[in-house]
C-alpha cells in the first residue's frame, strides 16, 4: 500500500486508531481472543492484564510486529503494516524488546532517528534534558544503567514526530522523579493530539492518564 497523500494524510492526521476482532494463538494457547477497542486522539489506551495475559502480545499485532490470526489494526481507517513507510512514519514505539547500535552514542542514537524520522527540527538536545540523560550523552549503550536504558527507548519517541505512541510498561526501571516526568509527559501528548495505547502495571499513572482500559485475560 502506498503513502496516503494530501486531503487523506490530513483526515489521518486526526484519526483514531482501531483494533477490530484481534485473535492471536500460539499453537493451541489462545492469547488474545477477539480484541476490539478504539483509542481516539488525544486519548490514552491502557492495557490491563497479568503477567503473560498477553499485553505485549498485542501491542506487537497493533505496531505490525507480529501478525494477528484474525483481525484488523487501523489508523484513520488505513490498515497498519509495519513494514509500511507511512505506518512507521505516524507511529512511534518502545516496546519490551528494543535494542540499540552497540557503537552509536546516546545522542548519536537520538540524532539519527531525529534524522531518519523528523521534520527537520532538532528536537536531540531537548529530549536529552528532558530525559536526565545529558550527562550521559557521549556513553555507548552497554555501559547505560538499566534505568538510563528505558529512558534513552523512551527518548527515542520523543525525537521525532509521531501521531500514535505505543508504549510496552514505560513505568519499568524508572525512578520517582521518572515516573513523575512520565505522567506529565503523557498528559502533553493527550493535549498535542497524540493517540497513546500503553501497557502497565503502574495503577496510579493509569489513573492518571488512561482515558480507554483495555482488559486482556479476564
Ligand atoms: N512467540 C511466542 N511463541 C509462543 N508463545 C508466546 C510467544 N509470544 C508470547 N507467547 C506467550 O503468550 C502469552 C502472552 O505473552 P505476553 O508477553 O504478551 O504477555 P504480557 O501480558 O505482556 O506479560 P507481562 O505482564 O509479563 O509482560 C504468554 O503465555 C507467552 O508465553
Amino acid at each position: 500500500m502506498g503513502a496516503p497523500s494530501g486531503l487523506l494524510e490530513e483526515l489521518i492526521a486526526v484519526s483514531a486508531l482501531t483494533v477490530e476482532g484481534l485473535t492471536r494463538r500460539f499453537g493451541n494457547l489462545v492469547v488474545l481472543d477477539d480484541v476490539n477497542f478504539r483509542v481516539e486522539p488525544g486519548q490514552v489506551g491502557a492495557v490491563l492484564g497479568a503477567n503473560g495475559s498477553g499485553k505485549t502480545t498485542l501491542l506487537r499485532c497493533v505496531v505490525g510486529a507480529d501478525r494477528p490470526d484474525e483481525g484488523v489494526v487501523t489508523v484513520g481507517g488505513q490498515r497498519i503494516y509495519e513494514t509500511d513507510a507511512w505506518a512507521r512514519s505516524i507511529m512511534a514505539a518502545a516496546l519490551d524488546d528494543i535494542d540499540f547500535f552497540p557503537d552509536l552514542s546516546v545522542a548519536e542514537h537520538l540524532a539519527l532517528l531525529a534524522y531518519a524520522h523528523g521534520d527537520g527540527g532538532d528536537p536531540v538536545e531537548e529530549v536529552l534534558v528532558e530525559l536526565g540523560l545529558a550527562p550521559a550523552r557521549d556513553q555507548l549503550p552497554i555501559t547505560l544503567s538499566s534505568g538510563q536504558r528505558r529512558r534513552l527507548a523512551l527518548a527515542s519517541c520523543l525525537v521525532r514526530p509521531r501521531q500514535v505512541l505505543i508504549l510496552d510498561e514505560p513505568e519499568q526501571r524508572l525512578d520517582v522523579d521518572g515516573r513523575a516526568w512520565l505522567t506529565d509527559r503523557l498528559r502533553r501528548e493527550k493535549e498535542s493530539g497524540t493517540v497513546v495505547l500503553m501497557a502497565s502495571h503502574d495503577n496510579e499513572l493509569v489513573d492518571a492518564v488512561a482515558d480507554v482500559r483495555i482488559g486482556i485475560g479476564e
